[in-house]
């Protein structure tokens, strides 16, 4: 049976998504929904697809237990149609719009995520603001030096990494001074060593100065994108892990493709986002 459904094409720093508004929770997002709504050609294109729906319609248990604290869920799928736990892009634009709709008060609100609750809150200028809960190690006892992974990229020596959870897993490579970030080949996924079973977005950093980065990445499920809210926390996190103490020099400023964020990294490493969202154009689609 098809139907139609109100959308919202929406970006944050040029990471891009189709927002479907299921507010009576009535629609199941599937991988093969997904993938169409974003393909670039046939579509409405985006990196990923993001249905909003009440937390307590919800299917998943853990995601229904969130309800007391989030009235609103952000299902995500990647544009090759994949689940994902968290998207920090996404959930910046998923809030903007739940504000615009009146849905959810604008002072700031919890979003229930396949990664837990997220609270966001608004700057000025469109400016939203997320705290991303608690980042860990994927292995705390493999990551003494600050490295734990190897990631090959066609043409260069296998570069050193550090695998990282937001929610959603991460691998942070620490681009070498000799190798040109604008040079790499992210056309195909980097071979990432361990192999991660439920696949990772790969990262890759340069220092620009004290408490600034800029970075690369390649999205699990999508490819390239301008920009990741998850991997540009995952980025600034092992810089400073691996810069050592730069107590007094947050945020920190990730410039991307897509544009520039900021992170703040909290107590009980909690992690918080912030840069612009921007809602594009509103529509319907036969689903
Ligand atoms: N663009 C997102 C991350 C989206 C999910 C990711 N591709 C995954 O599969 O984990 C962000 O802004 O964090």
């Amino acid at each position: 049976m098809s139907r139609t459904v109100r959308f919202t094409k929406g970006h944050g720093t040029r990471n891009d998504f189709v927002l479907l508004d299921d507010r009576d929770g009535e629609f199941a997002l599937t991988a093969a929904m997904a993938a169409a709504l974003a393909d670039r050609r046939s579509g409405i294109g985006g990196d990923g697809v993001i249905r909003i729906a009440p937390t307590s319609s919800a299917r998943e248990d853990e995601v229904r237990a969130q309800a007391d604290d989030a009235a609103w869920f952000m299902d995500y799928r990647n544009a090759d149609g994949s689940v994902a736990e968290m998207c920090g892009n996404g959930v910046r634009v998923f809030a903007l719009y739940l504000r615009r709709e009146g849905l959810a008060p604008a002072e700031g609100f919890g979003v229930a995520t396949r990664g837990g609750v997220k609270r966001v809150r608004f700057g000025g200028d469109d400016t939203v603001i997320v705290d991303m809960g608690s980042w860990r190690y994927e292995d705390e006892s493999e990551a003494a030096d600050g490295m734990d992974a190897l990631v090959h990229v066609d043409g260069h020596q296998p570069f050193s990494a550090l695998r990282l959870d937001l929610g959603n897993p991460h691998t942070v490579v620490a681009v070498p001074p000799s190798v040109d970030l604008d040079e790499l080949d992210l056309t195909t996924a980097p071979q990432v060593n361990p192999n991660p079973v439920a696949g990772t977005n790969v990262e890759f950093v340069k220092p620009l100065g004290r408490g600034h980065i800029r970075m690369r990445v390649h999205e699990r499920g999508v490819g390239e994108t301008e920009s990741c809210g998850t991997g540009i926390c995952a980025a600034a996190i092992a810089t400073h892990l691996w810069a050592g103490d730069l107590d007094g020099h947050e945020p920190w400023i990730v410039d991307v493709p897509g544009g520039r964020l900021q992170v703040r990294l909290l107590p009980d490493n909690h992690v918080e986002l912030s840069g612009p969202a921007v809602l594009v154009a509103d529509g319907t689609v036969q689903i």
